[in-house]
């Protein structure tokens, strides 16, 4: 039998992508070949187990630390599967920012378990609060205790109470794993804030196992479920979020009232809402940053790196469509008066039934071919003349794709991905996501090695 270590998947990062290696066996066996199989993902940014909290704080936290400072709600969302150094990564940052931020007025924290969100900052601590959704639509949590700072040896005794109520359980995979999705916010004194969301990990059949040899399976499982659905729902909205940014649907309804970790991150996913509202509101638009922890080992550990990392990547993929998108200017971009004068380019029995393609490239290209031979019978024309209209526009619009996909092509060859699903949109919201990997020897407390 090869050891457990054989099965282990090793994670290399390098520079906008992660790689992850396994052998090619079935569950823990490996291959005879000794063949490793190897899968790329693609995300922002990505960093080894040799970088260091500051190397991650510049590359991901230092804009946004700008951003706050100038009046806008942001954000740095943690994720990754239990024991991936969530709570390491989030605690680093966050000391990090309180140094580089002259301007933090007051802090506030608390944590969601389940449908009970509680103050971690309260005194008597860890009282019980109701979220509300205000009169903007925004949804907050009511009475949440704002501690006033004024050093930040003030801020950091504030950090270190909350990280102390904080739920966290003894598990296999974490000795001091996180049971719960915890939001520590710094508000600024202009208005603006920074919230560090250290999500809960995800937890998979073999982390239960796990739990059942160390007693407690029950209250395990029943925060096993609660933290896996919320996570579910968080990537339900992502996922729709994105379907809507690439404009396939104008219809997709985003899930936000699923849970409360969903409603309470809507203003960090949502590029619809103008950020603001809620304590420490800048209104000033939002920016968000995804950090996805990675901890290679077999079993979930590997399970749980392939899981976040697909994640990752498909937000980075939608994003970068959603720039193309944005940046397509082909007839579907039309306006009514551009459509009417390309009909009547046409010429001959055209220039007549120019007048009932008062629309816009939009409305053209998604309008059904029935549609389109009413409004030209309607206004003379033939089912031939409402064919040739149909057939040619859709046609452009296929061109001017392909050619928009080329140059796209070209320019993601030239250099980095284009940031942030969503991004330029209403609110300004931008989101990056960076990988996280440990390159060299595999180790069994993988959570050793580096994870942001
Ligand atoms: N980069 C690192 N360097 C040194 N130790 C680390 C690093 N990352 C994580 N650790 C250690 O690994 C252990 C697990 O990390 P952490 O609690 O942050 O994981 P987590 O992803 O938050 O887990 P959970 O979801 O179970 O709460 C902790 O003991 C932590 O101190």
């Amino acid at each position: 039998m090869p050891s457990e270590a054989d099965s282990f998947s090793r994670v290399t990062p390098s520079g906008p992508a992660v790689h992850v290696h396994k052998p090619a066996g079935k569950a823990g066996l490996v291959d005879a070949t000794g063949k490793i199989v190897s899968k790329k993902f693609q995300v922002h940014s990505s960093f080894s187990s040799s970088s260091t909290n500051s190397e991650v704080y510049e590359a991901c936290c230092q804009d946004l630390v700008k951003s706050a400072a100038g009046g806008q709600d942001t954000f740095v969302i943690c994720y990754g599967q239990t024991g991936s150094g969530k709570t390491y990564t989030a605690t680093s940052l966050m000391t990090l920012a309180t140094s580089d931020l002259d301007s933090v007025s007051h802090v506030s924290s608390f944590e969601l378990r389940g449908a009970v969100c509680s103050d971690l900052l309260s005194t008597p601590p860890r009282n019980e609060r109701k979220v509300r959704t205000d009169e903007s639509g925004t949804d907050v949590v009511q009475h949440l205790e704002l501690a006033p700072v004024s050093s930040r040896g003030e801020i950091e005794a504030l950090l270190r109470t909350a990280a102390e109520f904080r739920s966290t359980a003894s598990t296999l995979a974490n000795p001091q794993s996180s049971r719960s999705h915890c939001f520590t916010q710094l508000h600024l004194e202009g208005g603006g804030s920074l919230t560090f969301v250290d999500l809960a990990g995800a937890e998979g059949k073999e982390d239960l196992a796990a739990h059942c040899e160390m007693g407690n399976a029950e209250e395990r499982l029943k925060e096993m479920k609660e933290i896996n659905g919320s996570l579910g729902d968080l990537k339900e909205c992502i996922r729709l979020n994105l379907e809507k940014a690439k404009g396939r649907s104008a219809r997709v309804h985003v899930p936000y009232r699923r849970s409360l970790l969903t409603r309470l991150l809507r203003r960090a996913l949502d590029p619809e809402l103008q950020g603001g509202g809620g304590e420490g509101g800048g209104g000033g638009g939002h920016s968000t940053t995804f950090l996805a922890h990675v901890a290679p080992g077999g079993g979930s550990q590997f399970k749980g790196t392939v899981n976040t990392l697909n994640y990752a990547e498909f937000m980075v993929k939608a994003s970068r469509e959603e720039e193309e998108r944005k940046e397509f200017k082909g007839p579907e971009a039309w306006s009514k008066s551009q459509v009417v004068e390309w009909v009547k380019g046409l010429g001959g029995e055209y220039v007549a039934l120019s007048e009932v393609f008062v629309l816009t490239g939009k409305q053209l290209h998604i309008m059904w071919q029935g549609d389109v031979v009413k409004r030209v019978i309607a206004a003379g024309g033939t089912e031939a003349n409402a064919e040739l209209i149909y057939n040619t526009f859709r046609d452009m619009v296929a061109d001017a794709k392909k050619k928009a996909r080329k140059e796209g092509g070209a320019r993601r060859k030239l250099g980095p991905p284009p940031a942030g699903f969503g991004a330029g949109a209403k609110g300004g919201a931008e989101a990056l996501i960076y990988g996280a990997g440990m390159s060299g020897e595999c180790v069994e407390n993988s959570s050793k090695g580096g994870n942001a």
